[in-house]
């Protein structure tokens, strides 16, 4: 199994008054898993706190109480920040807010490099390209800012990016939300690729149950903070819980 999350629990409060404040729980008692080699889809409606555990499994805020392990060991034991982040990566949304303006390309995937590992120059170079073709994208590339590249470049550079690593485990937060049908289509297709020819595990968090559909062997429902449904996607049919039902129905449509 490459993470796990138990029992996670998320609450945000704001101050009401001088001594009252009001709390907004948004996740209850969590827990998955996703196994080696798995590509699992985290469905749920808009605030159903699916960007909230995603910020968690990546440590960039705390869970409340809850275990998580990754690649076998408690988040608890990673004592290096850099041992951490080299077995899970990400990809958010919107790509042009994620790629620094004054960067050319090579930049990009250079810095994680830089500071996650000790390759010789040399050596980074060598996986900047291997990460551009494992993307499609031409080397040419490697010389442009991110402003000229277009959305679905952009998204591939993201993507680069986050596999420049070699992580065991890729958390993708609505990777193809911001994209036209056809490119969102390329993208997937890419995802599926990269799952199967690199062995990478997968959590695509999305809103549209039909990308998930798509890429996904298994998809976890999020309602209200709550795990509603956990099934494999080719028993997609079969959920029971209302929420989960009328997604999947739209997702038939
Ligand atoms: N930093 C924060 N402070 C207070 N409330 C927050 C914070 N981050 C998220 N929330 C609230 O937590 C709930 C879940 O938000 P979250 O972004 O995790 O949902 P989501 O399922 O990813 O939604 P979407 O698909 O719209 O991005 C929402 O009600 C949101 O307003």
């Amino acid at each position: 199994m490459v993470w796990r999350g138990e029992n996670l629990n998320k609450s945000y409060c704001s101050r009401t008054g001088a001594f009252t404040s009001k709390c907004h729980t948004v996740l209850s008692g969590v827990s998955f898993h996703v196994g080696d080699k798995e590509f699992v889809g985290l469905a749920g409606e808009s605030g159903s706190g699916k960007t909230t555990l995603a910020r968690i499994a990546l440590r960039l805020e705390p869970a409340e109480s809850g275990k998580l392990c990754l690649a076998g060991k408690s988040y608890a034991d990673y004592q290096d920040r850099r041992e951490f982040y080299r077995n899970i990566q990400m990809m958010f949304q919107h790509s042009s807010e994620a790629l620094n303006p004054r960067w050319q390309v090579e930049q990009v995937l250079e810095e994680p490099l830089r500071y996650l590992t000790e390759l010789s120059p040399e050596k980074r170079r060598e996986r900047i390209r291997e990460a551009m073709a494992a993307v499609s994208l031409p080397a040419s590339l490697l010389r442009v800012r991110p402003a000229t590249l277009s959305g679905g470049q952009a998204q591939r550079v993201c993507l680069a990016r986050a596999i420049i690593l070699q992580p065991n485990f890729i958390i993708l937060d609505e990777p193809t939300s911001s994209l036209d049908m056809v490119i969102q289509y390329q993208i997937l297709q890419l995802l599926r690729k990269l799952h199967q020819e690199q062995g990478i595990s997968f959590l695509m968090i999305s809103h549209d149950l039909g990308a998930i559909k798509q890429v996904a062997d298994r998809i976890v429902f999020l309602h209200a903070g709550q795990i509603i449904e956990n099934v494999a996607t080719r028993q997609l049919n079969q959920v029971k819980h209302p929420v989960a039902k009328s997604l999947a129905d739209a997702a038939r449509l």
